[in-house]
């Protein structure tokens, strides 16, 4: 669906992309994660045919970026959508089905396909973020896209309503489209995507799927360890590189030694009451990969 292959894009001194190589297969979700300045949105310019670029190579859709073939297969949702405030939800996807020579009948059906079938005839204007983002995915998806680029998608949006937006793009994954979504809500991407590609200063310093990206970064484990009452003093001084946090004990341990430090806990017996195996956060996964380049 969509293959870069060495893409670099320079403005003018500036070196915005750096032979960045990945790809989106049909019915995959993949999540493009960066700090600000990391190269994301030149990237989906690029892919969308908006910009030209340097070097390497961009299939989308086995197409030129921009070519008739892509776009007809393409859809883009920016990060701020804005629609006229005075139409209503079917009057605007409405007039974009229209805008591509399809009947403006389907508003309603791409409407309910977003949840919005209640709020159709309602004006946009008194629509929440969350039902103003949907309207945005409504649009999307006219014309039935087989590869959507969504710009940050879910910025802004309450946790039930990001929470309702992921599970359309399941339903989409599952029908085939490739999604390529960027996200600062590390978080959620853990659950909601297939695999993760980490941009740092332009460069591709990470992809792969989370577990394997884990694995790689080998970043150490932590047993939060709850002591059994009366037996914080104790317990504390049983384990002295642990760290106090509120009422509990923190004990990092390297990857290969987590079985052993297990063990040493429940040696302690009866002053322990509960033990935790917390693994490395995404935010921890995250940091360790964009910081490898110095950037
Ligand atoms: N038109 C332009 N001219 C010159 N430099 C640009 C231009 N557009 C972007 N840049 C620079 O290219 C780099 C990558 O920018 P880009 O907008 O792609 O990052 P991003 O990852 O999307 O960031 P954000 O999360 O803030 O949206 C930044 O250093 C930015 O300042």
């Amino acid at each position: 669906m969509l293959n870069l292959t060495s893409l670099t894009k320079q403005y003018g001194a500036l070196a915005a992309l750096s032979a960045v190589s990945f790809e989106v297969a049909p019915g995959e979700r993949v999540a493009l994660l960066g700090h600000n300045g990391a190269g994301k949105s030149t990237l989906m310019k690029i892919v969308l045919g908006l910009i030209p670029f340097d070097a390497g190579q961009v299939s989308v859709l086995g197409a030129a970026p921009g070519s008739a073939q892509a776009r007809a297969g393409v859809a883009y949702l920016p990060e701020n959508v804005a629609f006229h405030p005075a139409l209503t939800g079917e009057e605007q996807i409405g007039l974009f089905l229209s805008l591509r020579g399809e009947s403006p009948a389907r508003a309603r059906d791409l409407l309910g396909r977003v949840g919005l079938h209640d709020a159709a005839r309602r004006r946009i204007g008194t629509y929440s973020k969350g039902m103003r983002q949907r309207v945005g995915l409504a649009q999307a998806l006219i014309g039935r896209p087989r590869l959507l680029i969504l710009d940050e998608p879910t910025s802004g949006l309450d946790p039930v309503s990001r929470r309702d937006f992921y599970a359309l793009l399941d339903d989409l994954a599952a029908e085939g489209a490739a999604i390529l979504l960027s996200s600062h809500a590390l978080t959620e991407v853990e659950a909601r995507t297939d695999r993760i590609v980490i941009l740092s200063g332009g460069h591709l310093v990470a992809r792969g799927t989370l577990s394997s990206l884990r694995a790689k970064a080998d970043l150490p484990v932590t047993l939060q360890i709850t002591p059994a009452p009366g037996q914080e003093a104790r317990l504390a001084e049983a384990l002295p590189e642990a760290v106090r946090v509120g009422g509990q004990l923190h004990l990092s341990s390297a990857q290969g030694q987590k079985l052993a430090a297990l063990a040493r806990v429940a040696g302690l017996g009866a002053m322990v009451a509960d033990l935790d195996l917390i693994p490395p956060s995404l935010e921890d996964i995250y940091s360790h990969f964009s910081r490898r380049d110095g950037q």
